[in-house]
């Protein structure tokens, strides 16, 4: 530890003529954590205390006298006298110097050729009474510690901790900043809005470890399609925003946009598990779309919605149309939710017919909004927005508690017991298994409703969504004697095979293929091959949509299981059900009505 102070130097007046005060004075330096040092006029070392000795590793080096430059030459290139040390050790001496005042600021230092520190340094030059140089001394506090916790909240602050990715702050700071540089330079600007379909689906089935996986090689992947100087950031949840900083051509974010889309159609490996996710992609230009941050992505939010709305994995340009169909969907959303709490829906059920008896064999649970001041509601009108908000899961688990209660109040009536048909949704479904199941399972105890007096109504799609998932909830529903009918079958996916791979009961011909069935060739031959492929894996088929007694007796003919239709009747409201159940008489097939 080194203890040559120089005298001329350290001259503290008030206590020169005490030699005690002198020694602790020193004392008190040389236990400082801090470093402290003293150089002459000349910026040549003159003390160091016991934490600078360590901190520039000057044990048992003479360096009295010696400049900046004749110490770094006698430590050699390991020492953390390096030249760049150097340079910015003497930078910050001249600063001092020059300002005439004590100087403070920070200095970074390579300690050992390989360590970055900060330190906080304050330098304090000291002039003879002439007005030159004496000496400078000067305090170093290491605040590297400091510093990484720094760039450490910084980092948090700005970035995604699970993909790396700007967050939603430091996008927004980005994105001001090419917008600015757009204006000042009339240049173009695109976003993109990306939001991936179902995900928050794959996340409750999978688990959130799963989800958060599949976040990480969606953005390895959209990292694929775009270029160094595109920017990427995660604004939250499944939610990516892509900024194209000046576009060669207008059209360059919609072709970007069919890259992502066209990179998302192969399917992500997670965990083992091939998974297929889809994106969805809102678009805005500047300067055609907004003018500022929040209206450009605000838009391209709407756009992504317009996107999802028409079928999901594509994008949308935003138009100023879209807007005020935004309004109308938040206004019905709002609606809807109030519906729920003011008890506004109620069920129509419409009857299912057994083709060879005639008899009415189920019924099938139609959801209606009695809206105030607007009549009878039809679910296509509510129902995707009703989707899209998730308010179908507690309009879902409504529908399902009242339809099973009105078919036991039917049986313990006395009436024919009649197994009830209730449309289940993608985003019921989607939920995690256990859920859907404790559901069912639930008001089924609340009913009282045995479980085989009820059918599950899925679409090919929701099947198709997440097969493995799927599977094992309908083994379950199927396990408890409850029965599934797959949906506006035909118009979905072509892929058959979970045919075989679920426990499906019965299929239900889409009425779009029923329509043209007697006149339009192709339709009727889709019919006919539903019909045998149904039954050759032992399912039910029942047609939908039959309106006329054309249509009822071709699908006779060709073996058609059961029919529901305007026909026979139209879904009509529990009271009128009631009626008709009560002079149970059996449709005439073979007659015309
Ligand atoms: N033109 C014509 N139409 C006929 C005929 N027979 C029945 N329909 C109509 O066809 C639709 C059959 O229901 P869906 O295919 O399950 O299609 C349903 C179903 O997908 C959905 N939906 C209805 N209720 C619910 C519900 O409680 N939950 C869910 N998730 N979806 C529901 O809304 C769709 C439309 O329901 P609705 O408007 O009640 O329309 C019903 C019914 O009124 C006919 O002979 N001719």
């Amino acid at each position: 530890m080194s203890s040559k102070i120089h005298k001329d130097l350290l001259h503290f007046p008030a206590a020169s003529q005490d030699r005690q005060i002198d020694a602790m004075m020193h004392e008190l330096m040389d236990l400082s954590p801090d470093a402290i040092f003293f150089k002459d006029g000349d910026g040549r070392w003159l003390w160091v205390n016991g934490a600078g000795v360590q901190l520039f590793g000057l044990e048992g080096i003479s360096y009295y006298g010696l400049s900046d430059q004749e110490l770094a030459h006698l430590l050699g290139p390991d020492s953390c006298f390096t030249r760049h040390h150097m340079q910015s050790c003497s930078g910050t001496d001249e600063k001092a110097w020059q300002a005439g005042a004590p100087w403070r600021g920070e200095e970074c230092v390579l300690v050992n050729g390989e360590l970055t520190r900060h330190f906080d340094v304050i330098k304090t030059p000291l002039f003879g009474p002439d007005g030159a140089r004496r000496g400078l001394l000067g305090i170093r506090r290491d605040i590297s510690e400091q510093m990484q916790a720094y760039s450490k909240i910084h980092y948090l602050a700005n970035y995604d901790s699970l993909t790396g990715l700007p967050n939603r702050t430091l996008f927004q700071e980005q994105f001001a900043q090419v917008l600015a540089t757009a204006k000042a330079q009339e240049q173009l600007l695109a976003m993109l809005f990306l939001d991936l379909d179902r995900f928050k689906d794959i996340n409750e089935a999978h688990g959130h470890g799963f989800g958060d996986t599949l976040l990480q090689s969606v953005t390895k992947r959209i990292k694929g399609c775009i270029r160094a100087s595109d920017m990427l950031a995660r604004l939250g949840g499944d939610e990516f925003a892509l900024i194209q900083v000046n576009p060669s051509h207008v059209d360059d974010a919609e072709r970007l946009a069919q890259r992502l889309i066209q990179a998302f159609s192969r399917p992500f490996n997670i965990h083992g598990h091939e998974i297929h996710s889809t994106v969805s992609i809102g678009i805005t230009r500047y300067p055609f779309d907004g003018q500022d941050v929040q209206q450009l992505l605000q838009n391209a939010d709407i756009a992504m919605y317009r996107a999802k709305r028409e079928g999901r994995n594509q994008s949308r340009i935003y138009t100023a149309d879209m807007s005020t169909q935004t309004q109308a969907r938040v206004a019905l959303e709002k609606n809807l939710r109030r519906a729920l709490a003011k008890r506004e829906f109620l069920l129509h059920y419409q009857p299912q017919v057994d083709l060879q008896t005639g008899q009415i064999v189920g019924m099938e649970a139609l959801l209606r909004w009695q809206r105030p001041g607007f009549g009878i509601v039809p679910p296509a009108e509510f129902i995707p927005v009703a989707e899209e908000s998730g308010l179908i899961i507690p309009i879902g688990e409504w529908v399902l508690r009242e339809a099973c209660t009105q078919n036991k109040l039917w049986q313990d009536a006395g009436l024919p017991s009649l197994r009830m048909a209730v449309n289940i949704s993608a985003r019921q479904f989607g939920l995690n298994g256990r859920f859907m199941t404790e559901m069912v399972d639930q008001v089924l105890k609340e009913s009282g409703l045995m479980p085989e007096y009820l059918e599950l109504e899925l679409t090919e799609s929701l099947v198709m969504a997440n097969p493995e998932q799927t599977a094992h909830i309908l083994h379950r529903l199927k396990d408890r004697g409850i029965s599934i009918s797959v949906d506006d079958f035909g118009t979905g996916y072509s892929s058959l095979s979970y045919l075989k791979r679920f426990p499906i009961d019965k299929l239900k011909i889409d009425r779009s293929f029923v329509r043209d069935i007697t006149h339009d060739d192709a339709d009727a031959a889709i019919v006919n091959a539903v019909i045998s492929l149904g039954h050759s894996l032992n399912l039910q088929v029942i047609a939908e949509g039959v309106e006329t007694t054309e249509q009822l007796e071709y699908l006779r003919q060709e073996g058609c299981d059961g029919i529901q239709g305007y026909l026979f009747s139209r879904p009509m409201p529990a009271i009128a059900l009631t009626q008709m159940l009560r002079k149970v008489r059996p449709f005439e097939i073979n007659s015309s009505k």
